[in-house]
C-alpha cells in the first residue's frame, strides 16, 4: 500500500480535494512561464541541504536514504524488511503451530478487498471452518497512512465504495465486517491485539503487502501477538511470483525486465499451483450472527477531511470508475471478450480503449493478478504463457510488469526512500522551478500531448501509459525537475496508485531506477505526440483550446502555423524549447553520474 512513511502534510495538494484548485477552463490566461523568464526558485521538499548520521536530510520525511546505506543493501550487509518478517515467522513458528484455535478466527483486510481467490482470506475460512469457529472479516482505516503513504482523494473514496461491496458481499455468507479508523498508525499493532482478545480470536491472517514500512510492522506484529497467545499468519497473495523466487544464472536478483520475464513464465510453467485461483470463504456457523451480533451493523465510515471529495467529483467518479470486485470480474470478462485481441496494436494509443482499465482494480485489490492472468492463458488456445494469440501474451506480459516492480521493491527496499535506483544517480542536479512544476501540474507546458496528458489525470484519476511515459520523460528531461515530485503528484492524484509501479515507472521514464538509459530515453514529445495520437484525437479531447485547430498543427501549434489560434484561445506557448532542453538534461545526467561520491 506505500512507500516509508511521510508525516502528515499540512495541506493536500490533490486536485479533487474540497480545497482543491481547479483546471483553468479553455480560455483563462495561464502564467505560460517560459526558459528566458527568470523562473522562481522557492525550495522544494526534496531539496537537499543538510546531512547527519549519513541520511540526507529533507522537509519531509521519507530521507532519502545515503549512498552508502544503499550500498550495503547492495552488498547483502544489511537485512532487508522482507527478511525481518520471515525472522520473525521462522522464530515464532513452533509456538504459533501450538496455539489451539479459539472463538473466532479473523482476516485482516489491507489491499485485497475481495472474496474470489484472495489466498490468506482463504486460508483464514479454512482454519474456521475446520475449527467450526466463526470468521471475521476486520478492516482497519488510518487516515494517517493516508497521509503518509500520499493516497489520492480519488483512491480513498474508491476503496471506500468498495468496502460497501465487500461488506455486503461478506454479510450474504454471514461473515461480519468490522471496520474501525486508528488515529494515530502506531496504534494499529496495539488495537488489533484488543480487538482479537474481546473477540477470543487466536488467528489472525493477512496478505503480506511488500512496501517497508508494513513489512516492518508485520514482522512486530508477529512477534507481539505470538507473546499473547495469538498467531499471526501471512499468505503470498499479491503477486503472481512471490518476490524472492526467480534468480539470475549467477543467484542475483534481475534487474532488467526481459531475462526476469522470460525465468517468470518458466517459473509458472514449472510450478501450476501459482495460477490455481482460491475458493471464496465458505458461510459461517448458524451462531456466528448471534454470538457476534454487534459487529454485524458496523459502518463504512466516511473519508477524512483531507481526503473528501466535491460531491459532483465524487458522482462523475462513481460513475466512471464502479468500484468492488463483481465491477472488476466484468470489466475483465469484457475485455477478454472483446479487447485483448487488438490488445498489442491499440495499447499506445491513448484516444482508443485499447487497455483494460484494471489497474485500478489491481491497486485496490479487487482483483487478484493471478485471475487476471489466468483468466488471459485460459481464452488462449494453448496453456502456454508465452505461445499462442499475440494479444493475451503482450497482455499477460503487461500485467508481469507489476510483479516485477514488486520484486524490484522487495530486494531493493530503499527505492521507498526516495533513492534512485543506483546510489551514483542521486548526484544530478535537478531544477525546482515552481513555475515550470506549476505549467507541468496543470496541464500548461504549451506541449498539447504532455498537457492533454494532465488533464486527463486531472479529470479521471487516471492516465493512459503511453502518456504517463511521455508525462514523466518532460518532467525529467525536458524541465530538468526532480523526478520525485512528479512521482508525488503522481500518487497524489492518480485513482490505481501503486508505490511500486509508480516509482518504477518513474524509474524508467527519468531513467534513475533499474536499468536506467538516460542517454537513449529522452522522448520527444512532439514525436510522441505525432506517432501515438496522430490525428490529434486525445489532444482535442482533452484541450479544448485546441479544438479548433486542424492537421498537423495540433500537435504543435505555435511551430506549424496555428499561433493566432492557440493564443487567442489563451493555449500557452511551449515552457522549453525539446531541442536546448535535451542537450540540458543529457549534461546534467553526465556530470551527475560521473561525480566521484
Ligand atoms: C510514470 C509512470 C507511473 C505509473 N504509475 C502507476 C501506478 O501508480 N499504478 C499502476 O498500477 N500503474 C502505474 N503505471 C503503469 C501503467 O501506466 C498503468 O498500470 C496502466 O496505464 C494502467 O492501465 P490499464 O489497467 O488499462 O493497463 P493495461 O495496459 O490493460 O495493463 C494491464 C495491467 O498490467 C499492469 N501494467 C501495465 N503496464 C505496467 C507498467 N508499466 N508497470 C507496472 N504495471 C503495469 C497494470 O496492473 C495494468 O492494469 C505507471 C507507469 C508510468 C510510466
Amino acid at each position: 500500500m506505500s512507500p516509508a512513511s511521510a508525516p502528515p502534510r499540512t495541506a493536500s495538494s490533490s486536485p479533487r480535494t474540497t480545497a482543491r484548485a481547479r483546471s483553468p477552463s479553455p480560455s483563462s490566461s495561464s502564467p505560460n512561464p517560459n526558459l528566458s523568464a527568470d523562473p522562481l526558485r522557492t525550495p522544494h521538499p526534496f531539496h537537499a541541504d543538510s546531512e547527519e548520521n549519513g541520511i540526507v536530510l529533507r522537509e519531509f520525511y521519507p530521507h532519502e536514504m545515503s549512498n552508502a546505506r544503499a550500498r550495503a543493501y547492495n552488498a547483502n550487509e544489511l537485512p532487508r524488511p522482507i527478511e525481518l518478517l520471515n525472522s520473525a515467522l521462522a522464530e515464532t513458528a513452533t509456538a504459533r503451530e501450538m496455539i489451539r484455535v479459539g472463538r473466532a478466527v479473523v482476516h485482516w483486510f489491507k489491499m485485497d478487498l475481495r472474496t474470489r481467490d484472495n489466498r490468506a482470506l482463504h486460508m483464514a475460512s479454512e482454519k474456521a471452518r475446520e475449527a467450526g469457529v466463526p470468521l471475521i472479516a476486520l478492516y482497519i482505516l488510518s487516515p494517517q497512512d493516508f497521509e503518509a503513504h500520499l493516497t489520492s482523494p480519488v483512491r480513498v473514496d474508491f476503496m471506500l465504495r468498495t468496502l460497501q461491496v465487500l461488506k455486503r458481499d461478506l454479510s450474504s455468507l454471514d461473515i461480519p465486517l468490522w471496520v474501525e479508523t486508528v488515529d494515530k498508525r502506531t496504534q494499529l499493532p496495539g488495537r488489533i491485539l484488543e480487538l482479537m482478545t474481546d473477540w477470543g480470536a487466536s488467528h489472525l491472517f493477512a496478505n503480506i503487502e511488500y512496501e517497508v514500512d508494513e513489512l516492518r510492522r508485520e514482522a512486530k506484529l508477529v512477534r507481539m501477538l505470538a507473546g499473547k497467545g495469538i498467531a499471526v499468519e501471512v499468505a503470498h497473495d499479491t503477486c503472481v511470483v512471490p518476490p524472492g523466487q526467480l534468480k539470475s544464472g549467477t543467484g542475483n536478483q534481475y534487474a532488467v525486465y526481459t531475462p526476469w520475464f522470460r525465468t517468470w513464465i518458466r517459473f509458472i510453467h514449472d510450478n501450476p499451483i501459482l495460477l490455481e485461483l482460491s475458493d471464496p470463504p465458505g458461510r459461517n456457523p448458524e451462531t456466528a450472527r448471534e454470538v457476534f451480533s454487534t459487529l454485524y451493523d458496523c459502518d463504512i465510515p466516511s473519508a477524512p477531511e483531507t481526503k473528501r471529495l466535491e460531491v459532483d467529483d465524487a458522482v462523475k467518479l462513481c460513475a466512471l470508475w464502479p468500484a468492488g470486485e463483481h465491477e472488476a470480474a466484468k470489466r475483465l470478462e469484457k475485455f477478454c471478450e472483446e479487447d485483448i485481441g487488438s490488445y498489442g496494436k491499440n495499447r499506445n494509443i491513448p484516444a482508443q480503449q485499447g487497455t483494460s482499465s484494471l489497474s485500478v482494480h489491481f491497486a485496490s485489490g479487487t482483483l487478484s493478478s493471478r485471475t487476471a492472468v489466468r483468466t488471459a492463458r485460459d481464452r488462449n488456445k494453448t496453456k502456454k504463457l508465452d505461445g499462442g494469440n499475440e494479444g493475451i501474451q503482450t497482455w499477460i506480459s503487461e500485467v508481469a510488469w507489476r510483479d516485477f516492480y514488486k520484486h524490484v521493491l522487495v530486494h531493493w527496499p530503499y527505492v521507498c526512500m526516495n533513492k534512485p535506483f543506483k546510489p551514483e544517480y542521486s548526484n544530478i542536479e535537478w531544477s525546482y522551478d515552481n513555475q515550470h512544476f506549476e505549467a507541468w501540474k496543470k496541464g500548461l507546458t504549451g506541449f498539447p500531448i504532455v498537457d492533454a496528458a494532465m488533464r486527463q489525470l486531472h479529470g479521471m484519476g487516471y492516465m493512459h501509459n503511453r502518456c504517463r511515459m511521455i508525462v514523466a520523460s518532460f518532467l525529467s528531461k525536458d524541465l530538468l525537475l526532480d523526478w520525485r515530485m512528479g512521482e508525488r503528484f503522481f500518487m497524489e492524484n492518480l485513482i490505481d496508485g501503486d508505490f511500486a509501479s509508480n516509482n518504477g515507472g518513474w524509474g524508467f521514464a527519468a531513467s534513475v531506477g533499474v536499468d536506467p538509459q538516460p542517454y537513449f530515453r529522452i522522448f520527444n514529445p512532439l514525436l510522441q505526440s505525432e506517432k501515438f495520437d496522430p490525428d490529434g484525437e486525445y489532444i482535442r479531447k482533452w484541450v479544448p483550446e485546441l479544438r479548433g485547430i486542424s492537421g498537423k498543427a495540433i500537435h504543435d501549434p505555435y511551430g506549424r502555423g496555428a499561433s493566432d489560434k492557440a493564443s487567442k484561445a489563451g493555449y500557452p506557448e511551449p515552457i522549453v524549447d525539446h531541442k536546448g532542453a535535451r542537450e540540458r538534461a543529457l549534461a546534467a545526467y553526465k556530470s551527475g553520474i560521473e561525480r566521484d561520491i
